[in-house]
């Protein structure tokens, strides 16, 4: 509070409201956090009495938003080190200190080329098989029932993908269910004050977290010896990048610490963000039939095809062209991480003002993805919009530049097949219209968007 209060008064040349002491603007903004438009309201209050570029003090912290393509450009590229990324002080103890989000500079680059390498297009083709028949089973157990909270369905089946896809844990059993559970006590903390004292969240989720470390040691230990092999991320990673003693040298060479970090970083930034896309992209379907329809064609198309056979194959996955442009229209329209948040690593200007080192600073993704001039209408969810590609900087659904999401065909291909096989054998209509969204840090139907499931 006390640098907050340091930093607000050096924000002077900035314009903006930092609003009451202490709390700031912080009221406000988590009330339209959870209205149908999220932030937008908020930003857009702003942007039209200050500009594009504006101060506020929320949860305690100055801060500064920008919106706009300029802004974009600098924050997102980082060119000539001018950011780092800006996590909360939970996250940061909660991720362990040689996570791909707390490395900068060089150490960055390198790190992210070894993880991003398993990540690739080319090596999920091994991941299919594992994802398509998860996805039939799921939603096998989706009919009959008075109610489905696609939310948590869709939570558990991502969650199940991840770890397997990471790590190999199996989908069903003890280990997943004991591992779920401490990966949600992980998750609630990162939203916690962050009081490591026994009986507060944050130290629940620390406990949980060492809980799911001990679980790593092991299969790190055993995948070292040579027995338990798999064909896993974790595995890609050890056979060629791991570091057999901690004083051996090599850039491209990972300590255990490192691998324990960054599957625990890749689990939580993978999981409540493909939930979230996939929970939006089925809300959205059921309110516009038309494209319901349209993408339905797609995939009856590539079912047809295909004999009979339940089993997708990759190019059928390649042929989802429609699929992908549904996808971008739903991180557009959803904007599920509303805001990008950088630090100053030196001073800068932007749009005529001065940027101090050290200062927090928010690219406002919402306001880019509603505005007019780049997407006329943007509250109509309109695929077509990315018939042609669109200008750099425009749609920014999986980030851009140098922290670009790794994970993002992961995420395609995760909601793709599931997609295929739920407009393919089913349909559905909600139970309660609610369009208010959960105050969490990635944006979520607050109702958790109940629906009723037939078989076509
Ligand atoms: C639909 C699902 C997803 C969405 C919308 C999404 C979105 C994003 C965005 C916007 C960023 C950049 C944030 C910034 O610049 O501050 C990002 C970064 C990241 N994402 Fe994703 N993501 C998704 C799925 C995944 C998955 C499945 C994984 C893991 C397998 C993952 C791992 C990461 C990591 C590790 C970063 C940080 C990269 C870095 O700092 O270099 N994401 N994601």
């Amino acid at each position: 509070l006390l640098r907050s209060w340091v930093t607000s008064r050096a924000m002077g040349g900035i314009p903006g409201s930092m609003g009451w002491p202490i709390i700031g603007e912080s009221l406000s903004f988590i009330s339209e956090f959870s209205s149908p438009h999220g932030i937008y309201n908020f930003m857009k209050k702003r942007q039209l009495r200050y500009g594009k570029v504006f101060k506020s003090s929320i949860l305690g912290r100055s801060t500064v938003f920008m919106t706009g393509t300029e802004a974009s450009k600098i924050l997102l590229s980082g060119k000539d080190g001018m950011v780092s990324l800006n996590l909360f002080y939970a996250g940061k103890q909660l991720m362990g200190p040689t996570s791909l989000l707390q490395t900068t500079g060089e150490a960055h680059k390198q790190l992210r080329r070894l993880i991003a390498e398993p990540l690739s297009i080319d090596s999920m083709k091994k991941y299919l098989q594992f994802i398509n028949n998860l996805a039939i089973d799921t939603l096998d157990q989706w009919t009959g029932r008075k109610a489905i909270y696609v939310h948590d369905e869709v939570s558990t089946f991502t969650l199940k993908v991840i770890s397997n896809i990471l790590m190999s844990l199996e989908p069903c059993g003890e280990e997943q269910e004991q591992f779920r559970a401490n990966f949600k006590l992980i998750s609630a903390a990162f939203a916690s004050l962050p009081l490591c004292i026994p009986g507060t969240c944050f130290y629940r989720g620390i406990k949980a977290r060492d809980r799911i470390y001990s679980l790593l040691d092991g299969i790190i230990t055993q995948r070292k010896e040579g027995s338990n092999i798999q064909l896993d991320f974790l595995q890609s990673l050890i056979k060629k990048h791991s570091k057999e003693t901690a004083t051996e040298n090599g850039e491209d060479k990972l300590t255990d610490t490192q691998l324990k970090d960054n599957i625990l970083t890749l689990l939580i930034a993978g999981h409540d963000t493909t939930t979230a896309a996939l929970t939006w992209l089925i809300k959205f379907l059921e309110e516009n039939p038309t494209i319901l329809g349209k993408l339905r064609e797609e995939h009856i198309k590539i079912q047809e095809g295909r004999n009979g056979s339940s089993t997708l194959s990759w190019p059928e996955v390649s042929k989802m062209t429609y699929t992908s442009k549904v996808i971008n229209e739903t991180l557009r329209k959803a904007t599920i991480l509303p805001w990008y948040s950088r630090k100053a690593a030196q001073d800068f200007e932007i749009n005529g003002y001065k940027i101090k080192k050290g200062w927090s600073l928010n690219l406002d993704v919402v306001s880019i993805h509603h505005d007019q001039k780049l997407f006329p209408d943007s509250q109509k969810f309109d695929p077509s919009r990315f018939d042609e590609p669109l200008p750099p900087y425009n749609f920014l659904g999986f980030g851009s530049g140098q922290r670009m999401c790794p994970g993002n065909n992961l995420a395609k291909l995760e909601i793709s097949v599931f997609i295929h096989h739920l407009v393919c054998k089913y349909r559905w209509r909600h139970l309660e219209r609610d369009d208010s969204v959960q105050a969490t840090l990635v944006r979520m139907p607050k109702n958790k968007y109940p629906i009723i499931v037939e078989k076509l």
